[in-house]
């Protein structure tokens, strides 16, 4: 088992990472049932691939539990999935001290961990990410949030989990694709400042996407240690260090929203199309060399992932999709920061760019 923590005073945590945690999660949660009641929230394919090997390890150490199994996909990270979930653990007579467990990927853990957040003002809350998406990425740093009708993410709250437990032999059941987006949150921490990180993804994404547990285990846990150091550091984006993990994520958000929060653009495909549009743009703007930029998109097509607005199905003018862009939280006195790049591995935000250059950039890169 390897343990990665995320040091934020009294609410630091521990991330754990073994393949077959799931198997162990009785003993390894045991310390929460202590604190308080198990209620499991999870969607309906991950129950059936994954929910029985939680329960029957919960089960064996006589852990009582409840389940809620709602809707896979985008559209639950919604007004009435957190209506449904708030009202199902009131109905049972959450306590502060009970533990929210969701069993899933990004989205019943942001769902998840925004119900934990606002109810009773703040709920025991724990993190078992599904998806290799949900492993390197959403599962840490206490982001979590619903989608509203004007954008991503736009409703929520930072509330940190008290504990990850990171199985990844979980993949073992995650459809390829699901697999391909999450790995574009991989690559993106090689892309923001580990140049070495992006050579090693360079070398070893065939083995990782064909399901080698070496290979996985070394990118979650680099994945996940890089994640945890920047939030860290600036938990709540204000100081611009982690704001550098929105890389690619202000034009994938709109593509995101070009495409109906639906499964035509999975959040993993559109940062994948973002991150090569950001460092194209960066090219264009003599900010980036041509090559570095060449050398994203090249990865990203060969693994699979749109690096383009065409391979994202997006056939938007530049404008609309500068007018999603107006919705980015980084929004600050009507401007927009966006994540630009000097390079594969040097990744910035960029205070001063005219959304009029970006909109023509779009339109170009049509
Ligand atoms: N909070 C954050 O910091 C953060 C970071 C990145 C992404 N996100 C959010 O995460 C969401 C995307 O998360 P995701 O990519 O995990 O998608 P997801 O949660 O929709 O999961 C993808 C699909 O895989 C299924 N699934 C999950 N685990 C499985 C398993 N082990 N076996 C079989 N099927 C399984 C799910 O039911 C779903 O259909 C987006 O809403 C995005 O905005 C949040
Ligand atoms: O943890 C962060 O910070 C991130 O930006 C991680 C992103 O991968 C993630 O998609 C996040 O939800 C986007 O944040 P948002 O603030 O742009 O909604
Ligand atoms: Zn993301």
């Amino acid at each position: 088992m390897s343990r990665v923590e995320v040091a934020l005073g009294d609410r630091s945590y521990a991330i754990d990472i073994m393949a077959g945690a799931l198997d162990r999660a009785g003993d390894l949660l045991a310390p929460f049932a202590r604190r308080g009641r198990f209620a499991i929230v999870t969607d309906e394919a991950v129950a059936q691939a994954q929910l029985g090997r939680l329960t029957a390890s919960l089960d064996a150490v006589g852990i009582a539990h409840a389940v809620i199994i709602l809707p896979s996909g985008e559209a639950t990270k919604s007004w009435a999935s957190l209506e449904r979930v708030t009202d199902w653990l009131l109905d049972r007579e959450v306590e502060r001290n009970d533990n929210i467990i969701a069993l899933g990927g990004g989205v019943i853990g942001d769902l998840t961990g925004f119900a934990a957040s606002i109810l009773k003002r703040g709920c025991g809350f724990v993190q078992v990410p599904t998806t290799l998406l949900s492993q390197v990425d959403s599962s840490v740093g206490g982001k979590t949030a619903i989608n509203a009708r004007a954008g991503k993410n736009l409703i929520g709250s930072f509330y940190q989990p008290a504990y990850v437990l990171i199985d990844p032999a979980t993949l073992d059941t995650l459809p390829a694709r699901e697999v391909r987006a999450g790995y574009a949150e991989v690559v993106k921490y090689g892309l923001i400042d580990d140049a070495g990180f992006f050579g090693w993804c360079e070398a070893n994404a065939p083995a990782l996407l064909a399901g080698n547990a070496d290979a996985r285990e070394h990118a979650i846990h680099r994945s996940v240690a890089a994640k945890a150091a920047i939030v860290g550091e600036d938990e709540r984006e204000t100081s611009g260090r982690r704001a550098l993990l929105n890389l690619g994520h202000t034009f994938g958000h709109a593509l995101e929203a070009e495409t109906g929060f639906s499964d035509r653009l999975l959040h993993g495909e559109a940062v994948a199309a973002g991150m090569a549009l950001a460092f194209a743009f960066s090219a264009r703007m003599g900010l980036c060399p041509a090559e570095d930029a060449a050398r994203v998109a090249t990865h990203l097509s060969a693994v699979g992932l749109p690096a383009t607005l065409a391979d994202a199905g997006v056939a938007a003018s530049g404008q609309a999709l500068v007018a999603h862009m107006m919705h980015d939280k980084k929004m600050e006195g009507g401007r927009l920061p966006f994540l630009l790049a000097r390079g594969i591995g040097r990744t910035f935000l960029a205070k001063d760019v005219d959304l009029a250059e970006v909109a023509a950039f779009l339109d170009e890169a049509r």
